[in-house]
Formats: structure tokens, C-alpha cells, sequence
């Protein structure tokens, strides 16, 4: 769990908040009671306002989720939370103190999508999920589940209809486990999406001006840095072919799956659940 040098429990008043980028500017209220000096507090060392509190908190959580997903960059910061984008915390005091225990980023993407017969469609707002952490010693205790099913509840979604932006195997086996989502509609892009995204009619786009989008999406996430977990040639497979065997043989044969589900324990249940309660992180 993820301790900070303020009291965290004022910014909690339930187990799970939402923060928006609004949440992030001070109030001209809080400017009005601002200590001095302008925002830190020179006795502590740290900003009191809860803005920059939450700022801090943000920051230090999408690190260590980077750290964890091995990520060079981390894909939540207080700066780059977009205006359409929500981060979910969580928080506990469990342990006997307050401490952060988790990071659920998400937000709506405009995307050009392969459905399962290969035909490019247009989805507006997507929603998309960008990045979730639990912390380590709260890992496979259920903790990430209750994040998730909440942010589901608040942003009106259902987890078939949610694209994800690079999952990492544990993100993947958390999808089969808790909402039983196994097979994938291959893109051509960095998300994965699962199959019952496309039950509703979506319009469908033009090839040409599809696959200029696709390759401007592949640069624009390449160039936010993201560590891409598992290579693969997209050139290489002929779409259509790839799809019609992901979903209606029911075989996990997309590629980037295959890279995937080669490695140990993906989606089994066999890994021993724990649930390690000494380990903290203080910032
Ligand atoms: C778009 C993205 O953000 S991709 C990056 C996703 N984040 C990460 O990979 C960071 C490190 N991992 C984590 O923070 C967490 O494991 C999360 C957020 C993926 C899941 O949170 P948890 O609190 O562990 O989830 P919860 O306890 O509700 O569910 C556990 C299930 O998740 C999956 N899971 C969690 N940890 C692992 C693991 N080490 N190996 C394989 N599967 C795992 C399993 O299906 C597990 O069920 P099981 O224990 O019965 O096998």
C-alpha cells in the first residue's frame, strides 16, 4: 500500500473516488487559505492543498503502475490527465493507517475498429481503459474487482463494450476471471477488444481513409512511449482470415493473444492466491 506524508483520509470520504482534471486545479477557495509560502508547507515539505495532494498521489501511483507494467513512461501523471479522462482511486485502512491502494484510468477514444468480419468500423467514444494498478500487497484479494465493477457502475459501461489499451497477461487474465471475457477481435492498433464489442451496428468507414487513421494511431501510441509487451508482424496476416478464426473457431489466434497465451498460467486460476499485508510504499 502507497502511504503519503499527508492524511489521505479527508480526500476519501468513501473507499473509491473519482478525479477528474478539474479535481486537480485548486479552488479559488483553497488559494484563498493557502499557507504560506504559495502552497508548500515548509514545516511538512508537501503542498496541502487537496488538488495538489491528489496531484502527488496520481503522479506516484501512475509511476509505480509504470514500474509494474514495465512501461518506460508512466501513462497517468496529474499533467497529462485529459479532460475526458477519469482516474479512479482507491484507498483503505486496512493495515491500521490510510494508504492508497489502487489506479483505474479510463476515458473515451475515437477509433477505427476491425469487427469480426474484418470490416473497418467507426466507433466515437469508445470507452477505453488506460491503465490499472493494484498494489502488490493487495494483488488477487479481490481489491482489483471492486475497483473495476465500480468504475463500470459510474461511467455507465459494460466490460464487453470497453476497448483496452495494451493489457498486460495479469489485466488479461482478470478480464477471463471476473467477467468471463476470453476471445479477442484482432486490431490494428495497440487495443484489444472482446468479442460482444461489436453487438451494436456501428458505421462502417471507408477502407482507405480506415487504414490512414490505423497507421496514424499506431505513431501516435508509439510516440507516448508506451513499452509494447508483446511484437507482432500486423502486415503479415491477412485480416479478415485472422478475425473469422478468432472468434468463430473460438481459438485465441489473434496475434497478439498467441504471443500471449504461450506464456505460463495466463488465464488459469492455478496461481496461489495471496495477499501479503506487510509490504508498504511511502512517499
Ligand atoms: C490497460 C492496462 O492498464 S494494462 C496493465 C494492467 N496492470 C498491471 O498489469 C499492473 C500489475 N497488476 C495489477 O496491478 C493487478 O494484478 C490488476 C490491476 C491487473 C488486477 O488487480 P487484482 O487486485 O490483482 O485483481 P483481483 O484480485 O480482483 O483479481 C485477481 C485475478 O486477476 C488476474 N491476476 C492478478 N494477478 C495475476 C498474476 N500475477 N498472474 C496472472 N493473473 C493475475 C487473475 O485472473 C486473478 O485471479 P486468480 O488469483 O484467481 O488467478
Amino acid at each position: 500500500m502507497v502511504e503519503f506524508a499527508f492524511d489521505i483520509k479527508q480526500l476519501f470520504p468513501q473507499p473509491i473516488i473519482r478525479v477528474q482534471a478539474h479535481s486537480l486545479r485548486p479552488t479559488v477557495t483553497q488559494l484563498r487559505h493557502r499557507p504560506h509560502p504559495f502552497i508548500a508547507n515548509p514545516q511538512r515539505g508537501h503542498s496541502t492543498m487537496p488538488s495538489c495532494q491528489l496531484s502527488q498521489i496520481l503522479d506516484v501511483m501512475g509511476k509505480l503502475s509504470a514500474d509494474a507494467q514495465g512501461l518506460r513512461q508512466p501513462v497517468t501523471t496529474a499533467d497529462k490527465l485529459a479532460s475526458d479522462q477519469v482516474v479512479y482511486l482507491m484507498a483503505d485502512d486496512a493495515a491500521g493507517y490510510w494508504a492508497i491502494t489502487g489506479l483505474l484510468k479510463v476515458g473515451t477514444k475515437d477509433l477505427f475498429l476491425f469487427d469480426q468480419e474484418g470490416c473497418c468500423r467507426r466507433a466515437k467514444q469508445t470507452p477505453a481503459i488506460l491503465d490499472f494498478y493494484v498494489h502488490e500487497s493487495r494483488q488477487r484479494c479481490g481489491q482489483g474487482k471492486l475497483l473495476f465493477q465500480r468504475m463500470l457502475e459510474q461511467q455507465g459501461w459494460s466490460a464487453s463494450k470497453c476497448s483496452v489499451d495494451r493489457p498486460s497477461k495479469k489485466l488479461l487474465g482478470f478480464m477471463a476471471k471476473h467477467y468471463g471475457l476470453v476471445r479477442t477481435i484482432p486490431q490494428g492498433n495497440n487495443f484489444v477488444l472482446y468479442e460482444g464489442f461489436f453487438d451494436d451496428p456501428m458505421t462502417k468507414c471507408n477502407s482507405n481513409a480506415a487504414r490512414e487513421l490505423q497507421a496514424a494511431s499506431r505513431i501516435r501510441s508509439q510516440s507516448q512511449g508506451h513499452y509494447i509487451r508483446h511484437s507482432h508482424d500486423q502486415t503479415q496476416v491477412s485480416r479478415g482470415q485472422a478475425n473469422r478464426n478468432t472468434v468463430r473457431n473460438g481459438a485465441h489466434s489473434g496475434h497478439f493473444r498467441r504471443d500471449i497465451l504461450n506464456q505460463d498460467s495466463v488465464l488459469g486460476a492455478s496461481l496461489p492466491t495471496r495477499c501479503v499485508q506487510d509490504s508498504r510504499t511511502t512517499v
